[in-house]
């Protein structure tokens, strides 16, 4: 399986992040890559790929331009107001306020962001393209004949929305690859997001769509971010209707109760028989990752792997969370392993 990974991921070096009322230095952090590329080298499922330039065009086809367009200059603009911290949204268009969005950063900030944890900084969009350009280049991989591609995204993406960033991300790297699937003759695409928290972007890009399966297994979101979506009753929407399929599950789900969600959602899949498979994969399921309450083990991650490889789909594989430092490396690559090794 070859790997596609951008250097550029490290000028998203965010020295905040508003956790438990402290800014604290942030769990979606440069050395996450390190560790996932350390043991990608020691396991060399395949080889390491640089990214090309595919442009704003395939990320334009996802999100609104307007937030495309805050995202390339709201740094500026938070400087030049004169601000010393990272820039972080105070306040939002909450229930009965107008959805207007201001000229003022500071209102701007608030109408583009879904949740205040996530920082701007310099290099935020910069990297940002880069991830998006890393997910383009691996599906660009799938198209050209590979059964399966690794798209090391940083920052991740399931959180970004149609016009809204949040949750450690700002392009939505899933959907931009979906839809270049969808560009270039794909008929149906279905996105799988293993990561523990629900992928609240993926489902408001595609909620209208019957072109896109999205399928989601996470922390129910009474308990877990982004706590405002992710319900099972949550099922799409006019001709998406059916196609929106959501997994929540309670605090301390083992692995044998998240496998029963995976099993369901695998069968789905099949029923729909996609032209291609994309899996948003976050590894914060882990037992002990410090935001995340799901328990699953590190052999668990080679299983799974394995079932989603059951499926005969090309699929590509797009990295989302996971914050349990030291063993994101070895909980990646395992899914990676399981999937080779049923493939
Ligand atoms: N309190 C903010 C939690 C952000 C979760 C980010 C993540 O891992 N999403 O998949
Ligand atoms: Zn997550």
């Amino acid at each position: 399986m070859k790997t596609v990974f951008s250097e550029t991921h490290t000028l998203r070096d965010a020295k905040t992040e508003l956790y438990g009322g402290e800014l604290v230095y942030p769990f979606e952090r440069p050395s996450r890559m390190t560790y996932i590329l350390d043991r990608l080298k020691a396991v060399d499922p395949g080889p390491i790929l640089p990214p090309g330039d595919h442009g704003l065009a395939p990320i334009l086809r996802i999100h609104d331009a307007g937030l495309v367009d805050f995202l390339q200059t709201a740094w500026d603009e938070w400087q030049a107001e004169g601000y010393e911290g990272e820039a972080i949204a105070t306040c939002w268009p909450a229930r009965r306020m107008t959805q207007r969005r201001p000229d003022h950063i500071d209102g701007k900030l608030g109408y583009y962001a879904l949740a205040t944890e996530t920082s701007l900084t310099p290099g935020t969009w910069d990297a940002a393209y880069g991830s998006a350009q890393v997910a383009l280049t691996a599906a660009d991989l799938i198209r050209a004949g590979e059964r399966s591609a690794f798209a090391l995204c940083r920052p991740p993406g399931h959180h970004a929305a149609f016009d809204m960033y949040g949750g450690y991300c700002f392009l939505n790297n899933a959907a931009i690859a979906a839809q270049r699937f969808l560009d270039n003759g794909a008929a149906r695409v279905a996105i799988l997001d293993v990561d523990f928290h629900h992928g609240n972007g993926t489902q408001d890009i595609f909620y209208d769509r019957s072109d896109v399966l999205f399928l989601s297994l996470h922390g129910e979101p009474e308990n877990a971010f982004p706590h405002f979506l992710g319900y099972a009753d949550e099922t799409g929407t006019g001709a998406g209707e059916g196609f929106t399929v959501n997994h929540p599950m309670p605090p301390g789900t083992p692995f044998s109760e998240w496998r029963r969600s995976l099993d369901a959602a695998l069968d789905r899949i099949a029923q729909y028989a996609p032209d291609h498979l994309i899996v948003s994969l976050g590894v914060d399921t882990f037992e002990t990752d410090p935001i995340s309450f799901f328990k699953l083990k590190s052999p668990d991650f080679t299983t799974y792997g394995g079932d989603i490889a059951r499926l005969g789909l090309p699929t590509l594989f797009v990295m989302e969370g996971g914050y349990d430092i030291a063993e994101i490396g070895l909980n990646t690559v395992n899914v990676i392993e399981g999937f080779l090794g049923a493939a």
